[in-house]
């Protein structure tokens, strides 16, 4: 009872017959670098909307990384319901009205390009390469830790990770605490929200909202007890980035649109929101000049997670959208 295969007109099917969401794995994993998949200046294209959270921590990551020049990006603005549809180019939204290498309409038609008998959920993110015209991964977690290093060479030396040492994005030294972190967020609160607002029975959704809130009393109070400003002290790593794009539509989608609504980060983790508005404000060097606010359409996010779990209207609150800049 996997959702690992949804044929061609599924895309708002996302609980399985029990009623529960389970996320089917990326069918997609090579590795940059490898021996087909060679760190080069504009080879690789970065497909993504601006309302997915897993696209969303590539985009920070290619910022933060000061990528820009080296990695294509191509937004998709719409998703369309039925057979052979799903993310789609529109031109009204702030993308191209097509796809700018084959013309595509379709983010499903790369996919049948990389391999026509597939048969998964077609998903943003997507890092396309341009060279062996296939798809490298569909995998976020995967996309952001190549990005952190592979491209390195190509890369100014102050931004390397080499010359970061410890304060780097993953450091060898904290790996191990960033991975055991990783682990409860990922099932807690990353795909906690979805295993609540995808949930399609009562029974689902009460399994599944309790720990939700548990994973995030215990990020309250992972922050309480460490030096802070962020998850693993005075730098930025693979924490925060994994965790930001799920805190930044919480109040303004996932309460009300996902009924994850026992708490909110703004009246209930003050901890929480104020490690959320460290990081949105930034627009210092230290988030690639605002890696994380650039990143964040709000209107997006809420206007689709509106289609997906609602009717389509889109709660007009909470205002603000969020909280004002705090000093680290
Ligand atoms: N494991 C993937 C998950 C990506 C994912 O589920 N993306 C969603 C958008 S937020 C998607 O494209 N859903 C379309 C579908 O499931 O049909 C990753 O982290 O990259």
């Amino acid at each position: 009872m996997s959702s690992n295969v949804h044929k061609e007109g599924d895309v708002m099917r996302q609980a399985d017959p029990d009623g529960h969401f389970r996320r089917a794995e990326s069918k997609f994993r090579h590795t940059i670098p490898s021996p087909q998949f060679q760190p080069e200046a504009d080879r690789y294209v970065l497909y993504w909307h601006s309302g997915c959270p897993w696209a969303h921590r590539t985009i920070v990551t290619r910022q933060l990384k000061g990528l820009e020049n080296i990695i294509q990006l191509v937004k998709l603005d719409g998703m369309e319901i039925g057979p052979g549809k799903g993310w789609c180019f529109t031109g009204q939204n702030g993308g191209p009205q097509q796809d700018p290498l084959y013309g595509f309409k379709y983010l499903r038609q790369f996919y049948t390009k990389a391999d026509a008998t597939y048969e998964g959920r077609v998903t943003v993110p997507m890092l396309w390469d341009k060279k062996t015209e296939t798809i490298v991964s569909n995998e976020s977690s995967d996309i952001i830790r190549m990005f952190y290093s592979a491209f390195d060479e190509l890369l100014p030396v102050e931004l390397r990770e080499e010359t970061k040492g410890d304060a780097g994005l993953y450091p060898p030294s904290l790996r191990p605490s960033i991975d055991a972190l990783n682990e409860w967020v990922y099932n807690g609160i990353n795909n906690g929200v979805y295993k609540v607002g995808f949930a399609a029975s009562q029974a689902a959704y009460d399994a599944n909202i309790g720990s939700l809130f548990e994973s995030l009393d215990r990020l309250e109070a992972h922050l309480a007890s460490s030096p802070g400003p962020y998850l693993f002290g005075a730098n930025i790593t693979e924490a925060d980035i994994r965790l930001f794009p799920t805190i930044v539509r919480f109040d303004v989608a996932y309460h009300t649109l996902f009924k994850c609504n026992i708490k909110m980060i703004r009246h209930d983790y003050p901890r929480i929101d104020r490690w959320l508005r460290i990081l949105y404000w930034d627009e210092s060097e230290r988030t690639g000049g605002g890696a994380f606010k650039d990143s964040t359409d709000f209107d997006s996010f809420r206007r689709g997670y509106a289609m997906v779990a609602g009717n389509g209207i889109v709660p007009a609150g909470p205002l603000p959208l969020i909280l004002g800049p705090v000093q680290p």
